[in-house]
């Protein structure tokens, strides 16, 4: 029996026209696999009048004080709508499905409200519905203590429910679908160059999800990484693209990332590329960049002047050439530090 975990993030189960293609890959999937389990996260962003944030904002707009278990009562309540809604949607069109919230689902945390720590999952009633034939539609980002109080997992959390999901199940692929078409050399909205990776490894994965891609979750690529899941890929809800697989080794390992509200940029060099190291710092010098602070994989910078979209583009291009072409190409050695 194959199994398959799909994660819909929020903005792609913002509107009922982006839900229609979430069941459009929710189809494509039965087609392959025996067992489906859908993670979903809460629709939109804030604004949206179900996302996270608004729910959120509706406590602290109104109450001087509130508790961290309130949060997470009101938190839960996104992901709840959405899995209630797909669920529906699935039923609708002949499709068996069942929502549940992360605690039906079976996973078990501490009482560290906001943040919590998953320490058991217990798979007994989604295997139970699968037997049934059902698609099994999980709230993302939350679980349950163990006398019954909701928690939830942090903030970006659902990636978490769904690779803890694909572990625990043995899932032969979890999936994160989204709306860019994998993990890119840099956020697509900043650069419009950036170029979709085919695979990250595990230790450069979290780097970068740590420092600049936003669109994977660390702590998911942690689960992963601990636990040698080689089965997580990241693709978009709405392009047939292959995305990215996140594994053990791999060969492609650079990404920028840039805040612009520190106005700081990240370059994130994967194991193999620290050969790189020099080169990239010298693109940086060149335009108009300097490295601030010490790291090993990690380089660092302002920038001093010059113009910041045409400099973080010239940046993002040498980055990108040292990756994917003349470079590795003609073996031309690059040396490092
Ligand atoms: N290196 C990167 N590669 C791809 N996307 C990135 C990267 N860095 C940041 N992003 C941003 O991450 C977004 C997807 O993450 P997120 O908004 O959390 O999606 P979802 O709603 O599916 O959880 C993309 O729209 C993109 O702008
Ligand atoms: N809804 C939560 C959890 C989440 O994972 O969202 P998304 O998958 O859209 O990043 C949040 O906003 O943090």
């Amino acid at each position: 029996m194959s199994t398959a975990v799909l994660k819909f993030g929020g903005t792609s189960v913002a509107t009922s026209d982006r839900r229609e293609q979430v069941y459009d890959k929710i189809e494509e999937n039965r087609k392959i696999h025996d067992n489906i389990v859908v993670v979903v996260s809460a629709q939109g962003r804030e604004g949206s009048p179900y996302a996270t944030d608004t729910l959120l904002n509706l406590v602290k707009s109104e109450c001087m004080s509130y508790s961290e278990r309130e949060l997470d009562m009101i938190y839960s309540c996104g992901e709840v709508i959405s899995s209630s809604i797909i669920a529906s949607n699935l039923i609708d069109r002949g499709i068996d499905a069942v929502s549940l919230t992360g605690g039906q689902a079976g996973i078990i945390t501490d009482r560290n409200f906001g943040d919590a720590n998953v320490y058991d999952v217990d798979t007994r009633n989604i295997m139970r519905h699968f037997n049934k034939g059902r698609v099994v539609v999980v709230a993302g980002s939350q679980g349950r203590t163990i006398d019954d109080e909701i928690t939830t997992l942090g903030r970006g959390g659902s990636d978490t429910t769904a690779v803890l999901l694909g572990i625990h199940l043995n899932a032969d692929e979890t999936i994160i679908y989204t709306d860019v078409e994998g993990i890119m050399t840099a956020d697509p909205r900043l650069v419009e160059e950036s170029k979709v990776m085919k695979s990250v490894g595990f230790d450069f994965c979290l780097n970068y999800a740590e420092n600049g891609a936003k669109v994977i979750h660390d702590k998911a690529v942690r689960l992963a990484m601990k636990n040698d899941y080689e089965n997580v890929c990241i693709r978009s809800t709405f392009s047939e693209s292959k995305g990215t697989r996140i594994q053990r080794n791999s060969a492609e390992n650079l990404g920028f990332g840039y805040d612009s509200a520190r106005e700081r940029g990240r370059i994130v060099i994967g194991d193999s590329e620290l050969k790189y190291k020099k080169l990239l710092r010298d693109i940086i010098a060149k335009n108009d960049g300097i490295q601030v602070g010490r790291h090993d994989n990690i380089i660092e910078f302002e920038f001093y002047g010059g113009e910041r979209t045409k400099n973080i583009e010239a940046i993002h291009d040498g980055l990108v050439k040292c990756i994917f072409t003349e470079e590795r190409k003609n073996g031309r050695s690059v040396k490092s530090d």
